[in-house]
């Protein structure tokens, strides 16, 4: 019997059947804009299919000019644009999957001059003021939807989803927050929720009854003045009644200052609103948000707070996931981190979404393994990120391939990284390494020292050597009281009440999460903390978030000018200083250090001396490569590679380490 029981049960929509219940979460890669994207979207897609998940959700598209996120955002409006959609739903069909198309409209989230919204109001995350739209205009648009549910059809789709949560358009019509309208569009909580209603009514109308319609509702706003938990439930009765065939959930918009996806978020930390909903519907509904594992998955089925369960990022990371559940191998799932850092962190900045633990993701035409026609006799030195990664896949490729670690374990940085509050999902990128490298060629061996003489045997070598800590000049720089990161994290070095952090790049601000946190918190410790409500006493579900208990005083310094956390990825870095903050950290920029002594650290801020009285200085003042061997090797004549911290010490870099692992093995 399978591990999974809810999870691998089939769905009867009536007019079709899922053959499961998980739902790929929609996820905007950037391929949807780029020159001949769809080609390579297409295989990102049918590698999902063929892993087996039940129902795929594209990114958002845009119904018309407006509604486009970015002025060059993909739009689905015209019959000229089927054709590069029919090359998605046709690599989809063949692996025997299904597909549905997302139907975004950004309203005043729109990066452009042109947004449209219900009511005037700029959002606080774009520049430009939106235009009231005026009756027609909403008759247009509605419309619109209309129009690129009936082309998603032609198109070879199985349904749409329409995007009604996360502060875009549909969910600005449908809160006080954003619709301040007087006539017909707005108001009472009846008029608000009509402009959903008719674009639902008016796609159903479009693609007739035998085609899945999802509405994504937002359940929880996490915003002033969103909606009433009844108002959610009543809106969702309504949207049953006007025709959808499954109700997904949305979580916070993008406004909130709540983190509703980072790693910190504990696993399905919003399946009880998921299921208070469900129990007034009938429709199949479905959780969302950090679920990552088969297990999580199944204990929401399992337990009745959801029909269906949808998981976006863990597709970019695994594109078999439901393929090694169903095998009873859930422990080679490469398992999503929650890290941001090549998803989400990458679309804001305009890149192609990929994954930190997957670099393949989305790059399936160009990122391939194939067995090798050359085999050669490979040395990799160090057991981290970067050599693990190429490790694997060198071996799989048919090299005979060496892994030299002297520790007595794998993992190099990821040791360190997962000890820090908010990174402890790391520990799956670790059992996902320990166990490919188990079932893999690869010649481990642990506990021993990569000499020149043990390399000499091999055709090339591999330094994955890392990095080592930077100590910066300054008076007393080795008084008893400093510390490195490595003396507290690989070392466990006892540390004082009150401490200086020297450095506030990644790994500063990881180290004063590890000063402060508190120990594993619950789901309820930490919706408390982040002042989100489960008994929904106001719209929006906020209140006061409670206070943390005092701890460890801690000062995050940079020399730099400005605060602290600029280089920060884009979508977490918020999270990393109002955390901090909130256990009471001072983030200081421009500082001049003068000395350490045994009164604490001297510093100089704003043209004023003071004495930081701590216990303990920590520096954090970045790293340099180690590549002691390069020089030996390369005097001998043996070809060296340097990946990893040994080509670029940059702060603790997984992402870039992986990927240059896996591109490095795919080319040697
Ligand atoms: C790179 C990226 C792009 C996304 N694009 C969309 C989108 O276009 N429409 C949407 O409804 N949600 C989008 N999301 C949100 C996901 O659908 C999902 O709600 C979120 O990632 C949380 O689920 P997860 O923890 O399973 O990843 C995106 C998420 C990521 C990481
Ligand atoms: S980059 Fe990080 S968050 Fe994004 S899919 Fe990969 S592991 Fe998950």
């Amino acid at each position: 019997m399978s591990r999974y029981p809810h999870l691998l049960a089939p769905l009867d929509l009536g007019f079709t059947t899922l053959k499961n219940r998980v739902l790929m979460g929609s996820m905007h890669t950037g391929l949807e804009e780029e020159k001949g994207g769809f080609k390579k979207l297409a295989a990102f897609y049918r590698e999902r299919a063929r892993g087996g998940v039940g129902l795929i959700i594209t990114g958002g598209i845009a119904p018309n000019f407006r509604g486009r996120l970015m002025p060059h955002a993909a739009q689905l409006s015209f019959p000229w644009q089927l054709a590069k959609h029919r090359l998605v739903t046709g690599a989809v069909h063949q692996e025997g999957g299904k597909i549905a198309l997302q139907i975004l409209h950004a309203g005043r989230y729109a990066y452009h001059p042109f947004l449209q919204a219900p009511s005037a109001e700029q959002a606080p995350i774009s520049p430009f003021k939106p235009a009231v739209m005026s009756e027609r205009q909403i008759r247009n648009c509605i419309d619109d939807f209309a129009n690129t549910a009936r082309l998603a059809r032609e198109a070879g789709y199985d349904g749409v989803e329409i995007m009604g949560s996360e502060g875009y358009l549909i969910n600005q019509f449908i809160c006080a927050r954003t619709n301040r309208r007087d006539d017909g569009w707005g108001g009472d909580a009846g008029r608000r929720n009509r402009f959903p209603l008719e674009t639902v009514r008016a796609v159903r109308a479009a693609v007739g009854e035998d085609f899945i319609i999802i509405f994504r509702l937002s359940m929880l706003d996490l915003v002033e003045q969103g909606s009433s938990l009844e108002e959610v439930i009543a809106l969702g009765q309504a949207l049953e009644r006007a025709g959808v065939s499954i109700i997904n959930t949305g979580i916070g918009w993008h406004e909130a200052r709540v983190p509703t996806i980072a790693t910190s978020v504990p696993r399905a930390a919003f399946g009880w609103v998921t299921e208070r909903v469900r129990q007034a519907l009938s429709v199949p509904v479905v959780a969302t948000n950090r679920i990552n594992t088969p297990e999580v998955a199944e204990t929401i089925l399992a337990g009745g707070q959801a029909d269906l369960v949808c998981m976006a990022r863990p597709f970019l990371a695994d594109a078999d996931f439901v393929a090694k559940a169903a095998a009873g191998t859930p422990e080679l799932i490469n398992t999503c981190i929650a890290c941001n850092q090549a998803c989400l962190d990458h679309i804001f900045k305009g890149r192609r979404a990929s994954c930190l633990v997957n670099p393949r993701a989305c790059h399936e035409t160009e990122l391939n393994f194939l067995p090798t026609t050359a085999p050669k006799r490979l040395a990799v030195v160090g057991a981290g990120p970067a050599g693990m990664s190429f490790a694997c896949e060198a071996a799989a490729r048919g090299h005979s391939v060496t892994l030299f670690d002297r520790a007595a374990d794998i993992g190099g940085q990821f040791n360190y990284a997962k000890q820090i509050p908010g990174k402890e999902e790391f520990y799956e990128t670790l059992r996902y390494f320990r166990e490919r490298l188990a079932r893999s060629e690869v010649n481990l061996r642990l506990g021993t020292e990569a000499t020149p003489e043990r390399l000499a045997e091999f055709d090339e070598v591999v330094l994955a050597t890392g990095i080592r800590p930077r100590t910066p000049e300054i008076e007393g720089i080795h008084h008893p009281r400093v510390l490195s990161y490595l003396d507290v994290l690989a070392r466990q070095a006892p540390v004082g009440e009150k401490v200086a952090i020297i450095g506030a790049g990644g790994i500063g601000f990881d180290l004063a999460e590890y000063l402060v946190a508190t120990p594993a918190q619950s789901t309820e410790q930490w919706l408390a903390e982040w002042g989100i409500d489960k008994d929904y006493r106001e719209p929006g579900a906020l209140m006061t978030p409670v206070p943390v208990a005092p701890g460890r005083r801690v000062w995050l310094l940079q020399r730099k000018a400005g605060n602290p956390g600029q280089g920060l990825g884009k979508t977490t870095g918020w999270i990393h200083k109002a955390s901090l903050r909130h256990h009471g950290v001072k983030m200081w920029g421009g500082i001049s250090y003068q000395r350490i002594d045994d009164a604490g650290l001297h510093i100089e801020k704003d043209g004023e001396s003071y004495c930081l009285e701590v216990d303990n200085v920590i520096v954090c003042a970045g790293q340099e490569p180690e590549r002691g061997l390069q020089a030996t090797l390369a005097a001998r004549g043996q070809k060296v590679h340097l990946i990893g911290g040994a080509d670029v010490a940059a702060e603790l870099d997984a992402k870039r380490a992986i990927r240059q692992g896996a591109e490095l093995a795919a080319g040697i």
